[in-house]
Order: C-alpha cells, then structure tokens, then sequence
C-alpha cells in the first residue's frame, strides 16, 4: 500500500479540489469606515437544485488513530463541502479528483497551517474529517436538500493508502 505524502495546503496545489479559504494572500477590502479588513468571496457554496439550502453546522470529530489505512473517500455530488476550524488546529485533508470513481494512485495528502479552511467543490472525493488532535471543532457550510448528496467509494485492498501523519 502506498504512503501518502502529506503536502502543506496551499491555494494552488488545492485548485483542483476546492478553495482554500485564509486570510494569507487572500485579496481584501476595508470596510466600517476602515475598521474592518473584509477577505470577500474567498468561496462560493455550490447547490443543485433551486429548492436546496446552504446550511451552517459544526461538527465535532474525534481523532482516527494513527496511521490510518485509507480505504474509502466520500463525495458530495449535490453541492459542496467548506470545513472551518474553530479552535485554530490544524488539519488533515485527503482527495482525489472528479470522477466516476476516485483513482488510488492520484490521491493527496494535505495538511493545513491551523489558519486555514477548504472548500471541497461539489462532486470532489475526499475522506471524512480527519482532525490531528484528539478531539476538535470545525464550522461546516454545506448543501441540504432533497435526493443522495454523498457517495462512498471502497477502495480494494491493494488501492488502500496509509496516512501517517506522525512519522
Ligand atoms: N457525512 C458528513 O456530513 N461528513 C462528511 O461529508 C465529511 O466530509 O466529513
Ligand atoms: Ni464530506
């Protein structure tokens, strides 16, 4: 099984996957009468029907333990997907690129600086919330509405990766 090289996130690397979204190099404006630096637009929240809902949740998630065997990524084919940390931690982010099925050997590893959040756009694989401490908050916006908004692929055995974020 392949060890995932775990990159540090940036905009650029993440581009084929989503948004990043941080106040580092990001374009800004002031606004309140110059008290106030506005980060506009750093993500847009993709639904598909006119009927759906952006919704704003906070998820808890627990530590996996460590290395974790990689054996399956989601996908939310309805919308899209931002998780915000809430207590400044960073992060471990693990996607693929669009397709029918997610491709094991394409598959990345990212880690976030602590001051940043992503944006999976709609229809991206990526592994549920995979938090570095042992419990941690994250502010979600994501797509609520009718229909399946989330696939599960199954890697087979010789597909699955190994994340090991402490080695
Ligand atoms: N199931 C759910 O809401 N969470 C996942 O989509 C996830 O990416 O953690
Ligand atoms: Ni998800």
């Amino acid at each position: 099984m392949r060890t995932l090289t775990i990159e540090p996130l940036t905009k650029e690397a993440f581009a084929p996957f989503g948004d990043v979204i941080e106040t580092d190099g990001s374009d800004h404006f002031m606004i309140n009468n110059g008290s106030t630096m506005r980060f506009h637009k750093l993500a847009t929240v993709e639904t598909a029907k006119p009927e759906d809902n952006a919704i704003i949740s906070i998820f808890r998630a627990d530590a996996q333990d460590m290395p974790l065997t990689v054996s399956m990524l989601e996908r939310h084919p309805l919308g899209s997907q931002a998780f915000i940390p809430l207590l400044g931690n960073p992060f471990l982010i693990v996607v693929a690129p669009l397709g029918d099925e997610p491709v094991s050997g394409l598959v990345r590893a990212f880690v976030t600086n602590g001051r940043q959040g992503i944006n999976y756009h709609r229809g991206v694989w990526h592994h549920p919330v995979l938090t570095i401490e042992k419990r941690d908050d994250f502010l979600v916006v994501d797509r609520s509405g009718t229909g399946n908004n989330c696939d599960e692929h199954f890697f087979k055995e010789d597909e699955r990766l190994i994340l090991a974020p402490h080695q």
